[in-house]
């Protein structure tokens, strides 16, 4: 029971939608998402992976509760104040510093928080009186990133956090994502299409199938992330693909 845990505990993730259905103007109707369900353990990186359309954007704003026309139930692993989010897009405001944009954040009682050590670990740390326009892609996902931890979530939310980036420097943020995990005992939920950066990341992977979608597989991968060589991320990628066809290409 919630009302017995004490404060600042993290429950799990939970996510049963039964149901979500949009309606359009005409008296048609699109069912989105039925029947998906899934856990993810307190402190853990789990990713949903899904054929494009299929409701995995539908769900995120589920759960981060900015549609409430479904039928289920979502439970966080903190309150709902304590969720970031990491969009496709960067998000920022041009007129606002790096500092600011990250500071615009935090809840009012937090507002003048030290940020030094979290500009240090994302690497801004010399462009925090920088605009958005002085900075380049990988920059400005970095002050999402940064924005996104700077409330101290007891859930990370990721949709597409490394798309349109050159390979290198999605593979520095990958990086930098995965070390920002390590070190907190936050829970991440990352949406991308991208298999082999999911099997790089995830501790657990939850599969999906076409609209209206649902859980199709769980897969766990235990194996320490350092030891997670392009190679072996190729062969779970072309064993998911067999296992998963609707889901993973081959
Ligand atoms: N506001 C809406 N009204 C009607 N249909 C919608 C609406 N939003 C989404 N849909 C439909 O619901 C389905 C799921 O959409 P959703 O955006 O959740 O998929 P997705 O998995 O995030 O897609 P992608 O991988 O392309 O980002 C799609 O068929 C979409 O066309």
């Amino acid at each position: 029971m919630s009302d017995t845990q004490p404060v600042g505990a993290q429950g799990a993730l939970d996510v049963r939608i039964a149901r979500k259905t949009y309606r359009s103007g005409r008296g048609g109707a699109v069912e989105a998402v039925r029947g998906l369900a899934f856990s993810v353990t307190p402190g853990s990186f789990a990713t949903l992976i899904g054929p494009s359309g299929c409701g995995k954007s539908t769900t995120l704003r589920i759960l981060l509760g900015l549609d409430d026309d479904f039928e289920g139930e979502v439970r966080l692993p903190g309150s709902d104040e304590s969720v970031g989010m990491v969009f496709q897009e960067p998000r920022l405001l041009p007129w606002r510093t790096v500092e600011e944009n990250v500071r615009l954040a935090l809840p009012k009682a937090r507002a003048d928080r030290p940020l030094d050590a979290l500009f240090e670990e994302v690497g801004l740390a010399e462009a925090r009186d920088r605009y958005p326009s002085e900075l380049s892609l990988g920059m400005e996902r970095r002050v999402a990133i940064a924005r996104a931890l700077a409330v101290e979530p007891a859930l990370l939310v990721l949709d597409e956090p490394f798309v349109s980036l050159d390979d290198p420097t999605a593979a520095r943020l990958r990086r930098l994502v995965a070390e920002a995990a390590r070190r907190r005992a936050m829970t991440v939920l990352m949406v991308t299409h991208n298999i082999r950066e999911a099997i790089e990341l995830s501790d657990q992977l939850i599969l999906l199938a076409p609209r209206p979608t649902r859980v199709v597989g769980e897969v766990t991968l235990d194996r320490p992330r350092e030891a997670r060589t392009a190679v072996w991320i190729e062969a779970e990628r072309v064993a998911l693909a067999t296992r998963f066809p609707a889901t993973v290409e081959a």
